[in-house]
């Protein structure tokens, strides 16, 4: 299999670069926001067929990274370069549902993505071992069978390139080998790129070809052994024997933009442990 590409943020600008075999290839990205720096000079290159995972601390900017690659907000610095046409499956962060807006599975995999039908509806929720879920409500489902909805929506267009935030977010232990088992197969099966955002590096090791470790900026990255033992992972992570503790303080749409309070209407903090004991 061939090795995802990351960029050495100290490569020389002008040196060309190979754009042919890449889904999206990203060169000294930067993000400020009100002064505020979010990012900066991240470069990398995504190729087909490859699991690339996002990792960092909170408020690292991986949402925001991801964003980025969408297209869903633009840089203030360096440039971004798409395949021409690239077909991308977006699986937000959890999403809370509001119990009183009734919405069957099926609904909601069509929605926003005219020209779904049933049948192709269908087809995703199979790829995802869900088809019983059909016509459940969507308020009426767990955590894990959320994140199931979220990643047969993300699959439904058989998209080239899937892009993956935190999709075990509220997922116990024993489902969440279950989704990176899925993930890794919805790769074999659509023969598409994976990049995914996870808070875990030991759960995701198996099912990673390769990772991204941000603060910010590029703290280190290649395959997920030689990320685990890089002396910036171990600064940011520690040896991940010791419960992590997640407390994520914003919440995102379906696009990923950040919630501010009282559009969400919930309490946004909760807590994960940390390797093996999540
Ligand atoms: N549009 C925006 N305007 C201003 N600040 C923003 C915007 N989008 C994100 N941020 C801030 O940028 C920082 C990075 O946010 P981001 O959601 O990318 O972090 P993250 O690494 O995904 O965090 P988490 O692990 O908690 O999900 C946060 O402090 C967030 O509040």
């Amino acid at each position: 299999m061939q090795a995802a590409t990351f960029l050495s943020p100290r490569r020389p600008r002008s040196r060309p670069l190979k754009y042919s075999q890449a889904l999206i290839t990203a060169e000294h990205l930067s993000l400020e926001v009100a002064g505020r720096t979010l990012l900066q000079d991240i470069s990398l290159q995504l190729l087909p067929r490859q699991i690339v995972t996002v990792i960092g601390p909170n408020g690292a900017g991986k949402t925001t990274l991801l964003r980025l690659l969408l297209g869903l907000s633009r840089p203030t610095g360096g440039r971004i370069q798409r395949r021409p046409g690239l077909r991308l499956g977006y699986m937000p962060q959890r999403m809370q549902v509001d119990a009183s807006m009734p919405m069957s599975v099926t609904r909601f995999l069509q929605l926003g993505q005219p020209g779904i039908s049933r049948a192709e509806a269908d087809a995703a929720l199979a790829r995802v071992r869900a088809e019983k879920l059909r016509d459940a409500s969507l308020a009426d489902l767990s955590g894990g069978e959320m994140q199931r909805i979220l990643l047969a929506r993300a699959a439904s267009r058989k998209p080239q390139l899937m892009v993956l935030d935190e999709p075990t977010q509220g997922v116990d232990v024993s489902g969440q080998a279950e989704v990176y088992q899925l993930i890794a197969a919805l790769r074999d099966e659509l023969g598409c790129g994976v990049l995914l955002v996870s808070h875990d590096l030991h759960m995701v090791m198996a099912a990673t070809d390769q990772v991204l470790c941000i603060n910010q900026h590029i703290c280190c990255h290649g395959h997920p052994e030689q990320v685990s033992r890089d002396p910036a992972y171990l600064e940011l992570f520690g040896d991940k024997l010791a419960p992590y503790t997640h407390q994520h303080n914003h919440a995102h749409d379906l696009s990923g933009e950040v919630l501010h309070h009282g559009q969400c209407g919930h309490d946004h903090g909760h807590k994960q442990g940390g390797a093996g004991n999540e």
